[in-house]
């Protein structure tokens, strides 16, 4: 493809992603996979290529731009060569017309900023920029397939995370991204997939062999596998993974072989949670709540997600982490902990929600301009 080529591909592609932000579609990312499945002529340079504009646009618009070109003009802003692509001839964008709309440089939509300020004050501003910049890729190793030994000679390019409130000794960051599944360490079961934040998450639960634990909102297992590993594969205790998605919840169980992990899932009904539950009232070593939320962490990797975000959307999370936080709470047994966890820097998702429940809880917020890693809230508290 040649350069104006690539361009036009990339206009399409943001046409695309601003439909499906205004639709609740697919995320950027499936949007430019998707794309070039059916587009076999682009080779892996322009993919490359066209997929760094695409981004490089979406990060730059703050609030949602009205198309992909003016998006892309506003990108031409910062990268003026751009514009030379815009001559209307071969495969290029049509050429510039007088008085065409170009979209303006923000970090994020107004309301959110006023949301950051709340959260960081003056920092408020750098710890945007820093949500917005390029994700490191970091990994899990799974000490139930690999031992201490085995560690230093594991065969992926990487070196340790540090930073974090607690060491991860298990956690490694890639020195650039790979194509992990085509790994053998990772079709053998041996790493995951996994920032360094999610990793924080489960250490400070301190999952131990021989608990009952309960990971309310397991998803597809991610944090699962890790608490798995934390408790000796769960062999001894009881592992129980719930979620309100069928579909994720299934993809759990091969990851589960995958990993040498033991546990079982229960699928619940929003709002009746308690019926499948009922008999871990007041019984659980531990519960995790990887609640619903903003993601507002993790607009790294999905930088599109801030278009999407409205404050009816956040309030309606916002009670619907405080439900599920007192849910949790009332499965942990008297002497047992909750951690509660969301991939989010905004305060009404994290401190006030945990506030709400009224317990003293131990606080952690991490971002990508402290720590190296996601944006996360993390508080564990323990039930007396
Ligand atoms: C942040 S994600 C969990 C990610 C997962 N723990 C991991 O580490 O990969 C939140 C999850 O909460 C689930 N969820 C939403 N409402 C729920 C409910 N009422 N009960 C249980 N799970 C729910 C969603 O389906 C989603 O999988």
């Amino acid at each position: 493809m040649i350069f104006a080529a690539r361009v036009q591909a990339a206009i399409e592609l943001l046409d695309l992603v601003i439909a499906a932000a205004r639709q609740g579609g697919a995320s950027a990312d499936v949007i430019v996979s998707r794309y070039f499945a059916t587009r076999r002529y682009a080779g892996s340079k322009d993919r490359t290529a066209v997929r760094d504009l695409v981004f490089a646009a979406i990060r730059r618009c703050g609030e949602m731009p009205e198309s992909g070109r003016a998006a892309m003009l506003g990108l031409a802003e910062a990268q003026p060569d751009l514009r030379t692509a815009f001559t209307g001839e071969g495969h290029g964008p049509a050429a510039l017309a007088p008085d065409e709309a170009v979209a303006e440089a923000a970090l994020l939509p107004a309301w959110l900023m006023t949301r950051m300020a709340a959260a960081f004050g003056a920092e408020a501003e750098a710890e945007a920029q820093a949500l917005l910049e390029r994700a490191p890729f970091d990994l899990r190793v799974n000490r139930l397939k690999v031992s201490d030994a085995d560690m230093v000679v594991l065969p992926v390019p990487a070196g340790p995370v540090a930073g974090l409130p607690l060491p991860l000794p298990f956690a490694r960051r890639a020195v650039a991204a790979f194509n992990v599944e085509a790994c053998a360490a990772w079709v053998a079961g041996e790493i995951e997939v996994q920032d360094a934040a999610s990793q924080f998450a489960v250490a400070l639960c301190a999952a131990m062999p021989g608990e009952t634990v309960v990971d309310l909102c397991a998803g597809a297992g991610g944090k699962t596998l890790a608490l798995a590993a934390d408790m000796g594969g769960a062999g001894d205790g009881r592992l129980i993974a719930c979620d309100s998605d069928r579909t994720r919840l299934r993809k759990l169980e091969p990851r589960a072989v995958r990993a040498g992990a033991r546990g079982e899932t229960r699928l619940l009904d929003p709002g009746r949670e308690m019926a499948a539950l009922e008999d871990l009232r007041g019984a659980a070593d531990l519960v995790l709540v990887d609640a619903p939320c903003s993601g507002s962490g993790t607009w790294r990797r999905n930088p599109e997600a801030r278009w999407r975000l409205t404050p009816e959307r956040l309030a309606r999370l916002c009670a619907e982490q405080a439900r599920l936080l007192a849910l949790g709470w009332e499965l942990v047994r008297p002497g047992g902990r909750l951690v509660y966890a969301v991939c989010s820097v905004l305060e009404e998702e994290g401190p006030r929600v945990v506030a709400d429940l009224g317990v003293p809880a131990v606080q952690h917020r991490l971002t990508p301009l402290g720590h190296g890693c996601d944006g996360f809230f993390v508080a564990r508290m323990e039930k007396l």
